[in-house]
């Protein structure tokens, strides 16, 4: 398990530029599945999950070319399904969340598919029942082996249905997405999820001939075609880092540029970082985030206390709720953070009143946090990193706290921030990886 030593209290100075979005990256890795011609992918994220899938499908057989740093040429034109009843198939389908998106490409491509329950963060029950719902209205046969392995078939084509979806699930649509592409007939999915990563799935989709309407809408039709051909693909910036970028620049009181934001495509964040206080300016695509000495969280219009909560795009992402809780912690007001959508993403707060931070964990979703306004620096300790997010949150609360922090089992949080030590490290941070 590897650590961050960090020495906090420093402002930091510069530009940066956000990596390619981790979210969207798996997405778009899994759809490579359905085609047999070549797709070239650029922007690229250097992280842990996305390598872990590159090499899952590298595995599986399909060609992987590195054309640069970011850019790779995939083309499953040999695709081994013997390989999926290895136990090293298991081991790497439960080591990441995204490898759930095979799921929908394999069926329709190949008629069938197995996967092991997936792996990613533990922050409460995160059910696939959407997915299985979903793929088997389009003719897919679901057997469960125990309670966490899960085989999918089916004989013949996959056809099109009518399906009212009981959660917009993010990876759930995709999947539904990835095998009515290759369905005969026309599909038709409401209650749809439409994230930027799923918009940006179903444009390359539709580059590579497949037949889909209302993208970016919650009420998808989707007109099956025989075959899919080869495309290229570039991944939008990560709008979870992007956010986070923002979080400690406020909370650290520095003054940062991040570069080539795709401004239009950030939906509610920037405007959730202005309620609590925090200015931003756009200058062109660049997010210029100023040095302020204090921020105050905004009330609502009769002066009651804000909340701040998550919700399914357009709403607001769950991934940045943790960022923006240590953000409050130093701003000067009141605000009540509901996570709706995990059950177990808030316990992380116990680390940050250990740094002197003023939070009330009402229950599992709610947390009240009272803010500092600067008064009172958070102080350093020696933590553990929980999950992604919550890693990139304790990271940031280190980075502004007066001392020495530590935080143990950094990997979550290199499952999706690209080198993030060297980059901070070139703002002015000062942080070791041990
Ligand atoms: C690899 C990947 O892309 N992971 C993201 C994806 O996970 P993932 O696709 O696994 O998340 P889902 O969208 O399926 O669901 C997230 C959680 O919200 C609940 N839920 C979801 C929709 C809904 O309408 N009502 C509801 O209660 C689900 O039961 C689940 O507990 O989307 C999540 C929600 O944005 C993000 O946190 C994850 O970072
Ligand atoms: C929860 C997340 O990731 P995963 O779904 O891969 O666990 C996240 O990216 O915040």
């Amino acid at each position: 398990m590897a650590s961050f030593e960090v020495i906090g209290g420093k402002a930091l100075k510069g530009e940066i530029v956000p990596q390619g979005a981790k979210n969207e990256a798996l997405q778009i890795l899994c759809a490579v599945l359905l085609t047999d011609e070549p797709v070239t992918i650029s922007n690229i994220p250097e992280i842990r999950d996305v390598n872990k899938l590159i090499e899952l499908l590298r595995d599986m057989g399909v060609k992987v070319g590195k054309l640069s740093p970011d850019t790779y040429r995939f083309q499953a034109d040999a695709v081994n399904l013997d390989y999926l009843d290895t136990p090293e198939f298991v081991a790497q389908g439960r080591a990441l969340r995204g490898s759930v998106m095979i799921l929908g490409p394999m069926l329709a491509r190949f008629g069938k598919c197995q996967l092991p329950k997936p792996g990613g963060d533990k922050i409460g029950r995160r059910p696939l029942d959407t997915h299985f719902v979903g793929l088997e209205k389009l003719g897919g046969k679901l057997t469960l082996e125990g309670k966490d392995f899960y085989r999918i078939s089916t004989e013949g084509r996959l056809h099109g249905a009518y399906m009212l979806l009981d959660e917009a699930s993010v990876t759930g649509t995709a999947n539904i997405v990835m095998g009515a592409v290759l369905a005969e007939g026309i599909t038709t999915i409401y209650n749809a999820a439409c994230e930027p990563y799923l918009q940006q799935l179903c444009k390359m989709l539709v580059r590579m001939g497949a037949k889909i309407n209302g993208i970016g809408s919650n009420l998808l039709t989707i007109e099956g075609v025989e075959r899919l051909g080869g495309t290229e693909h570039r991944m939008l910036p990560d709008m979870i880092e992007i956010g986070s970028f923002i979080g400690l620049a406020a909370m650290t009181g520095s003054e940062i540029t991040i570069k080539d934001c795709q401004i239009q495509e950030l939906g509610l964040i920037p405007d959730t970082f202005r309620k609590l206080g925090i200015q931003l300016e756009f200058r062109g695509d660049d997010i210029f985030v100023p040095a302020q000495e204090h921020y105050e969280i905004a009330t609502y219009l009769d002066g009651s206390i804000l909340t701040i909560s998550d919700h399914t795009w357009p709403g607001l992402t769950p991934d940045l709720l943790s960022v923006l809780l240590v953000v409050a912690t130093q701003a000067k007001g009141t605000v009540l953070i509901h996570q709706k959508m995990f059950e177990s993403r808030l316990f992380f707060v116990d680390k940050l009143i250990d740094m002197g931070a003023q939070i009330i964990l009402c229950d599992p979703h709610r947390a009240t946090v009272i803010g500092l306004d600067q008064r009172n620096q958070l102080h350093g300790i020696t933590m553990t990193s929980p999950d992604i997010r919550a890693g990139v949150a304790l990271l940031i609360a280190a980075l502004s706290a007066d001392g020495r922090s530590v935080i143990e089992n950094v990997e979550q949080i290199d499952r999706g921030y690209q080198y993030i030590d060297k980059r901070l490290t070139a703002l002015g941070a000062q942080i070791r990886r041990l």
